[in-house]
């Protein structure tokens, strides 16, 4: 009798639904919590004031609908707990999910919904951010973390498709892995996300799990739009304008799903990011192709906890169905409530706005119809099915399970109106009441003793060690394992086998009688063995004792030796505080002298830097300068040839001058011999030209008295035509620019008639400064000397020069001109004889061929000769 009983007791605690009797149990008000999300801008004005850790105010702003209605009147609305704008998502976790998944853990069912206003924050309580995760992450690490060591091997538990679960044995579960590996081989696409951030999420264990339990999870992800169910993770091609609509269904057990739902077992927090992601990313291709926004649909992302006893061995699931227990937990992220006028929506917007106006106005409707039921113990009909959310949920409000809420409010006044209508509903809702739910452990109602995967691992770990050589010696007794042995056959008396089942039944019941026997004995001698265990211990423990209390002796005389240490380690400590401080001190001097040596250096640095600068500026300066000075160079250069193509074009002309001449000559009967060329004349003229060869001139233009050429030949010597040259000037030949006249300081007055004068000169006896010739009216320079020669004739020579300054800011003289002033006497032979060696220069002797004309009255005779 008492297993038909447990039987029925295993039926009603398998599933959320409860039946009407249910009315007689404790039940739970739905947990409404606020959470107020921080403010946008700075400039939005808040209408919301939270007075206490349950109470909040609202103001009506004067913009406000409701002001014009009820004028400036205060609303105060209590919630279980208000979450000011700085709540952290791990708190609103720990005071929310928490208890939800430990009931989950627990066996016990959950709902959890978040609802506001668009742009509350709903889905940021819900899913978060990548570093921010909100409840949803949370949720799935802790009960990862928690179940870890206790999960079945993957499909074990396998969806019958019908809101409930078979159980496999060991073989086929592996054969199922196994084909799901070749599938993973064969290409099956992985779905992780870069997001995955959310599981690193460090989140502790929930405690009391039934550790001789087995457990596996699995999720579903469906979205509620425009009143359809879609499934977020069905496998196949993203979703396309042919969504596959699910429908509500209600199981054997009066539990409500979704009809051919994808339910992915998942056996680590990271598979069960995969498949929200994946959800997520259906979601957003499905609301790209129907053009539709996040915030438009109901999105319900459930997880089931499936749990089974483990056999007595503590090894395997007990394969029976009976013994299932299956807990869900339901996150729902609520589409935002909004008033269409305010948002001027047109068509499908308006469209999904009706909707999700609706869907939410049914579940404001079916919560005040169960408020009304549950208050006045009335029977009315709530309409639960004509919304899809509120008809997939019917079993939380009808059943067992904690339903809590989280009322999502943006505090600024601009949404108040909308706000208010949240607050009324979250106001109504927190008055509903849901029964508690009542979880029967399984494993005790057929006799399994706890702690029984505990003693197999135990048990396991000690033959493991007792394998090992160290452990030879050791006398263990692993002895019976304490169990009174296998399940009761089946009890159901039906006549025909009545006599049978009790035969059976009564040889199990001295099986297990025998059994007790066995197991009492074993405990009697197990009893021994502990009591002198524990004698020994007992004794161990006395010396231990006294050790213990010798110790302390020790210890407190450490304990001095460690105080007087502290007091000098304090002394030391002020003697080093000292010693920073003033090493601080030193540390900021030093520091200040680094500063000014800095500072120096820096200055020093600009002067050589200035000093640079100055220096690139002069060799500048400089190489300008010199560049002038090749230029001037070039100029005068180029002078030079100009003046002497002038020359040859005259020698041309002269020569052309000349054979007319002596074409007239001989036309008149002259036989007058004149050079060929000037070769014959053999008189040279060279211009100075640094580096250049002096060039030959007719000597008749060299002489500023020259006459025509005269042959030696000749008895008779004729007068030739005079002929200026421009450049040879005569006596009184130089020209007005400023010349410097460097002169003896005893000159010996010779009386000539041809006394070369300059005029604008400046006289000096000796070059005592620069400035003498380095000066800007000075062009010209001439030095004059005079010595006797072999006849002891007096010998004027006039050195010219033009002056050039130089780019170092002195000049230089270039020689380009002699004069010679010579006197004789016309009547000495050897006089005249010498007048040839006139036209030599020291050490540059020029030949003239023709000689100067020989009258009395031409006795001073001036020559020119080029020379460098
Ligand atoms: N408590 C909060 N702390 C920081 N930021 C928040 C908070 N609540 C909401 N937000 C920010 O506000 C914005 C809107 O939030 P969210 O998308 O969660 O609103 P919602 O209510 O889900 O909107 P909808 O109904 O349109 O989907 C997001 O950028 C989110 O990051």
């Amino acid at each position: 009798m008492k297993s038909v009983k447990s039987k029925q007791r295993l039926n009603e605690m398998r599933t959320p639904a409860r039946s009407k009797q249910n009315l007689a149990q404790d039940r739970d008000p739905v947990q409404v919590y606020c959470r107020l999300r921080p403010m946008q801008r700075e400039s939005d004005v808040s209408c919301m004031k939270i007075i206490s850790p349950t109470t909040l105010l609202l103001t009506p702003p004067a913009t406000a609908l409701s002001y014009r209605n009820e004028g400036s009147k205060t609303m105060k609305y209590t919630f279980k707990e208000i979450f000011p704008p700085e709540a952290s998502q791990q708190e609103v976790f720990d005071k929310v999910s928490l208890p939800l998944v430990e009931g989950l853990i627990k066996g016990k069912n959950g709902l959890l919904f978040t609802y506001g206003v668009t742009g509350s924050g709903k889905t940021f309580t819900m899913t978060g951010e990548p570093q921010n995760c909100g409840i949803l992450p949370r949720c799935l690490n802790i009960i990862f973390k928690t179940i870890n060591d206790f999960q079945a091997h993957k499909y074990v538990f396998k969806p019958d498709k019908m809101n409930m679960f078979d159980i496999q044995n060991e073989a086929e579960a592996m054969l199922e892995r196994q084909q799901e590996l070749h599938k993973f081989k064969t290409g099956k696409k992985n779905n992780s996300n870069p997001d995955l951030a959310m599981a690193s999420t460090d989140i502790t264990k929930v405690e009391g799990i039934n550790e001789d339990n087995q457990y596996a999870v699995f999720v579903t992800y469906v979205e509620i739009y425009n009143n359809s169910v879609f499934d977020l993770l069905e496998d196949g091609p993203p979703i396309s304008r042919n969504l596959p609509v699910k429908i509500i269904r209600e199981d054997a057990a009066h539990n409500m799903y979704v009809h051919g739902v994808t339910e992915i077992e998942i056996k680590s927090a990271e598979d069960a990011f995969d498949a929200f992601y994946l959800g997520l990313k259906r979601k957003r291709m499905a609301h790209t192709t129907l053009n539709a926004e996040s915030s438009r649909s109901h999105s319900v992302f459930t997880i089931r906890l499936v749990q089974a006893p483990v056999d007595e061995m503590g090894e395997a699931v007990i394969q029976n169905k009976k013994f299932l227990n299956i807990s869900q937990l339901s996150l729902v992220d609520l589409a935002g409530s909004e008033r269409t006028n305010r948002t001027k929506n047109t068509g499908q917007r308006l469209r999904e706005a009706g909707n999700i106006n609706k869907s939410l106005m049914t579940l404001r409707t079916c919560l005040e119809a169960l408020r009304e039921n549950q208050i006045n113990g009335a029977n009315n009909m709530v309409p639960y099915r004509e919304s899809k959310i509120t008809h997939l949920f019917k079993n939380f409000f009808e059943g067992e399970g904690q339903v809590r809420m989280i009322v999502c409010a943006n505090p600024r006044a601009e949404d108040y109106d909308e706000t208010l209508q949240v607050m009324r509903f979250a106001e109504m809702a927190a008055e509903v009441e849901v029964a508690k739910p009542q979880v029967i452990d399984v494993a005790t109602t057929i006799g399994l003793m706890s702690g029984r995967r505990k003693a197999n691992r135990l048990f396991t770990t000690a033959r493991d060690n007792m394998a090992r050589p160290e452990a030879k010696d050791l006398d263990l007794d692993l002895g019976l394992v304490y169990s009174l042995g296998p399940d009761f056959p089946s009890l159901e008396l039906n006549s025909s086998q009545a006599a049978h089942i009790i035969k059976e039944l009564m040889a199990h019941l001295e099986m297990r009688i025998s059994r007790r026997e066995t197991l009492k004995r074993s405990k009697a001698v197990k009893d021994e063995r502990l009591r002198s265990a524990l004698l020994d211990l007992e004794k161990e423990s006395l010396e231990v004792r006294s050790e213990n209390s010798s110790l302390r002796g020790q210890l407190a005389a450490s304990e001095r030796r460690i105080r007087a240490l502290e007091e000098r380690l304090t002394a030391t400590e002020n003697a080093s505080l000292t010693h920073q401080r003033k090493l601080a001190e030193m540390t900021e001097y030093t520091s200040s002298l680094k500063r000014d040596l800095q500072e120096k250096e820096y200055l020093l640095n600009q002067n050589k830097f200035e000093k640079e600068k100055q220096k690139k500026i002069l060799e500048r300066k400089y190489n300008h300068k010199i560049a002038a000075e090749q230029e001037k160079a070039k100029e005068i250069n180029t002078e030079k040839e100009r003046l002497r193509n002038a020359v040859e074009e005259k020698e041309n002309c002269l020569r052309k001058v000349k054979e007319a001449l002596n074409v007239d000559m001989a036309d008149r009967g002259d036989n007058f011999d004149y050079p060929r060329s000037t070769t014959e004349i053999g008189a040279q003229t060279s211009h100075f030209t640094p580096g250049s060869t002096p060039r030959a001139l007719p000597a008749h233009l060299l002489t500023p008295f020259s006459s025509a050429p005269q042959s030696r030949d000749t008895p008779t010597s004729r007068r030739g035509v005079a002929v200026a040259n421009p450049r040879h000037r005569r006596s009184l030949s130089a020209d007005g620019r400023g010349w410097v006249e460097h002169a003896p300081n005893k000159l010996v007055p010779m009386g000539t008639v041809m006394k070369p004068s300059m005029t604008n000169s400046k006289i000096v006896n000796k070059l005592t400064t620069v400035k003498d010739i380095a000066n800007s009216k000075t062009s010209k320079y001439c030095l004059i000397s005079q010595e006797q020669d072999t006849d002891g004739e007096l010998e004027t020579k006039l050195y010219k020069g033009d002056v050039v300054p130089t780019c170092g800011g002195g000049a230089q003289v270039i020689f380009n001109d002699v004069e010679m002033l010579k006197q004789f006497s016309p009547t000495r032979e050897s006089q005249r004889l010498s007048s040839n060696s006139c036209a030599r220069h020291s050490g540059k002797r020029r030949d003239t061929a023709s000689s100067p004309p020989q009258t009395p009255s031409n006795t001073s005779k001036k020559q020119r000769v080029d020379d460098e």
